[in-house]
């Protein structure tokens, strides 16, 4: 008997798994029906022993809940009066007419007398517009209504055509419609405005019941100005106690207001007070508003006499900043900034980079080398700017970013020192070269632009350069004195070169930060610091004085959160830093590089080389790329051209399929072709390609994608052994760099004289 014959045939199947058999198990059973009927009685039963307290509870409180509503209405009618007597009499330009009166101020005072007659004239324009379209609308729909009407005694309905009578059938539904609603529009508009007035009048104040709340989600957070008024009261400030004690009452110049998660206000305090006054008591006002020190910022305002406060929402300044926002994707312009940290404000800063420098200070493990690496990140994220970076101390913090480093050295020992110096020596020979660039520019911009950092001939991409651990180099026995001379010479005059310099250091004191740089230095960034000598050295003189003290973060508990100033507008934030983590095993930090230097390959982009002339790295070209990886073999597999792409230039090819090679052939107008049932791209069709764009350019003068190289560069005598769309790395050789890992195999050293020398850029 065949085979064929023994085998069992499936004509019908169905595959069967627990959950299609349960159903069928599950019959109809009386005895459960009954059980489960018992139990929702019962869950009923739970329900109504749930509800019957609450219900009775809210029948004994009735009279007083009507009490308080019968209150409210009265209030609520009562704000309505005043807000009505308010606009109608201009009282808030009024009080600021009257506040600048004493103050002493005669032109805000005729500002405020203007802005009430300017508002005056606005107001009665407003109201004659409104009267003006209220009659024409009124005196066309009773023209329509009386047209209507006529024609409907004229004519007669059984004479009109279907469209008319239509119109009068509308014209009757909303009469009869308006006239249900007339009955009722009384008592519905007299319940809506009770219940308006309720509303409005409810009690605004922390703590209020179930018929009430405060406008704020967390009544923690409810701090007003009669609150502030009752915590500076009792300050132990004797004419400011005396003030209040004679019923004196605050003059608000800000009214006490949301602020991001906080509650922002500014107060004139009377004679005899300062705000430095209220600063020194700083932690007697935090515990008189339940806040802890930190939440609590008194400033001096724009005068002496003017108390800016800041007070934060209970605990929101315990949680963190979240995930950085470009942890994932995005890119930088630097020109823009790099997110730095969210402010007190709970908004995120972006800290601006073109145009500073920044100084990041405090105690041991509070967060300052976490800012430099996110400053640094965000550059890397910008594809046209040049990183350096420099640790003076054995530490691996920056080590993921060393592939986009092009100067990047770590260590105690003294050529670490040197290779530093050095690096600022160059920086100030780059100053030099690029401020000759800039005086040759049509019109002589005064500084680097985002569109002059675009063009790759000029060299002026941004240029920044980190020292982590700075007062290690300052402070060094040999190399220390002419650091801090280079330092603060391109602290003063390299910003609007494009130079930045990010420093950062856990000694801010005098001797291992030289004055001049915490003078002059743009951006300061304290972390938890021992004293006001450290705040000031960081934050710049006078700081501590005037309130904006880093003295009060908490080693540890506010790790990661500094006080900031240059970073905004505002005289100081208090920033929760963003954290990208870099620690044992949590690597967040690489994947961010890897975007970087894809980003970077598809950017034309110079390097800085000291005095020797610019060099400049073409962008990939597919098209000679395919033409290098086909090896003039006559035909090649689509996906091996892929694999040999990913293999030449790993960090642009790598993502590409099968979709972004068939874009390149189309774009160069070559067909696609199948060899043996398999896609397959051509050499002859490549070469095709590549000739006819050669003649294409050749007809437009356009020299291609490629820009041409500087006119100070020395031509490479084997620079055409480069293998097309592989990045060039020329750079000077010095000691300051290292070799970058894999090289090698990633990045073939074009000239013979780079072979085994250190690396400068991605
Ligand atoms: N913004 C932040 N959010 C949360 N944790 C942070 C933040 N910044 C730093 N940390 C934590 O603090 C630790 C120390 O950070 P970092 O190395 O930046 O401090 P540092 O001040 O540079 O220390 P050192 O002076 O010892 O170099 C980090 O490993 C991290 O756990």
């Amino acid at each position: 008997m065949p085979d064929s014959e023994l085998t069992r045939k499936v004509f019908d199947a169905e595959i069967v798994d627990d959950e299609t058999v349960t159903p069928q198990r599950k019959r109809w059973n009386p005895r459960s029906g009954v059980t489960a009927g018992i139990r929702a009685v019962f869950a009923g039963q739970d329900m109504f022993a749930r509800v019957r307290p609450v219900v009775s509870y809210r029948v004994r409180k009735a009279p007083r809940d009507l009490g308080r509503l019968a209150w409210f209405l009265v209030r609520g009618a009562g704000r309505w009066v005043s807000r009505g007597w308010r606009w109608a009499s201009y009282a808030d330009l009024r009080a600021d007419a009257r506040a600048a009166r004493v103050a002493g101020d005669p032109q805000a005072r005729r500002t405020a007398q203007d802005l009430i007659r300017s508002d005056a004239r606005a107001r009665w324009a407003k109201v004659g517009g409104a009267v003006r379209r209220v009659l024409v609308t009124a005196s066309v729909v009773t023209a329509l209504v009386v047209l209507l009407a006529l024609l409907d005694a004229l004519v007669g309905r059984e004479g009109m055509p279907g469209w008319l009578r239509g119109l009068y059938d509308l014209r009757d539904a909303v009469t009869d419609a308006a006239a249900v609603a007339w009955s009722w529009l009384p008592w519905l508009a007299t319940l809506g405005a009770l219940g308006a007035a309720v509303w409005e009048g409810r009690d605004r104040t922390p703590g209020a019941g179930w018929l009430t709340h405060p406008d704020r989600t967390d009544s923690d957070s409810w701090v007003d100005e009669r609150m502030i008024s009752k915590a500076l009261a009792h300050l132990g400030i004797a004419p400011l106690a005396a003030f209040f004690k004679n019923g004196g009452e605050l003059l608000y110049s800000v009214p006490a207001r949301k602020d991001g998660d906080g509650t922002h206000t500014q107060v004139r305090l009377p004679l005899g007070v300062t705000a430095e006054m209220v600063t020194d008591r700083r932690k007697v006002l935090a515990a008189n508003l339940g806040r802890a020190a930190l939440e609590t910022w008194p400033t001096t305002g724009e005068e002496d006499g003017v108390l800016d406060l800041w007070v934060a929402d209970k605990g929101t300044l315990s949680g963190g900043a979240g995930d950085w926002p470009l942890l994932h994707e995005g890119t930088v312009d630097l020109f823009d900034g790099v997110p730095f940290g969210l402010s007190q404000r709970g908004t995120v800063i972006n800290a601006p980079l073109i145009e500073t420098n920044w100084l990041a200070g405090g105690r041991p493990g509070q967060g300052k080398t976490n800012v430099l690496r996110v400053l640094l990140l965000g550059a890397a994220l910008d594809p046209t700017a040049e990183l350096w970076a420099y640790v003076m101390g054995e530490s691996p913090d920056f080590e993921p970013l060393a592939p986009r480093l092009s100067r990047y050295r770590v260590g105690m020992d003294d050529t670490v020192a040197a290779d530093a110096v050095q690096a600022l020596e160059d920086l100030l020979g780059e100053m030099e070269r690029r401020g000759k660039v800039l005086g040759e520019q049509p019109g002589r911009p005064p500084k680097v632009s985002r569109r002059l950092a675009d063009n790759p001939r000029l060299g002026l991409h941004p240029l920044v350069m980190a020292i982590d651990e700075c007062h290690e180099l300052f402070q060094h026995p040999r190399y220390g004195k002419q650091a801090q001379e280079l330092a603060v010479r391109l602290i003063k005059r390299g910003r609007k070169y494009g130079i930045i310099l990010l420093l950062a250091t856990q000694s801010p004191t005098k001797d291992s930060i030289p004055k001049e740089i915490t003078r002059n230095i743009s951006c300061g960034v304290a972390f938890a610091v021992a004293d006001h000598i450290a705040n000031d050295g960081l934050l710049g003189s006078g700081k501590y004085r005037a309130g904006i003290r880093a003295t009060e973060l908490r080693m540890k508990t506010d790790r990661g959160t500094c006080v900031a100033v240059g970073v905004t507008d505002n005289t100081f934030e208090l920033v929760r830093t963003f954290y990208v983590p870099f620690d044992d095993g949590n690597d967040m930090v690489t994947p961010v590089i890897h975007r970087a230097m894809a980003l970077r390959a598809q950017h034309p982009h110079t390097l800085t080389t000291g005095h020797t002339p610019l060099e400049i790295e073409a962008p990939p070209d597919p098209l000679a790329d395919i033409h290098h990886v086909l090896n003039q073999e006559t035909r090649v597999r689509t996906q091996t051209v892929l694999a040999r792409l990913a293999a030449l230039n790993p960090d642009v090819y790598e993502p590409w399929t099968a979709r972004h090679l068939r874009a390149v052939l189309d774009e160069h107008g070559i067909p696609p072709r199948k060899s043996d049932g398999h896609m397959v791209i051509r050499t002859d069709d490549i070469n095709t390609a590549i000739t006819h764009r050669e003649h294409a350019r050749d007809d437009t003068g356009n020299q291609g994608p490629f820009p041409a190289p500087s006119p100070h560069r020395t031509p490479c005598p084997d620079q055409h052994k480069q293998a097309p769309g592989t990045r060039h790395n020329h750079t000077r050789n010095t000691p300051t760099t290292r070799p970058e890992p894999g090289a090698t195999t990633r990045h073939p050293a074009s000239l013979p004289h780079d072979e085994g020398r250190g690396r400068h850029d991605d």
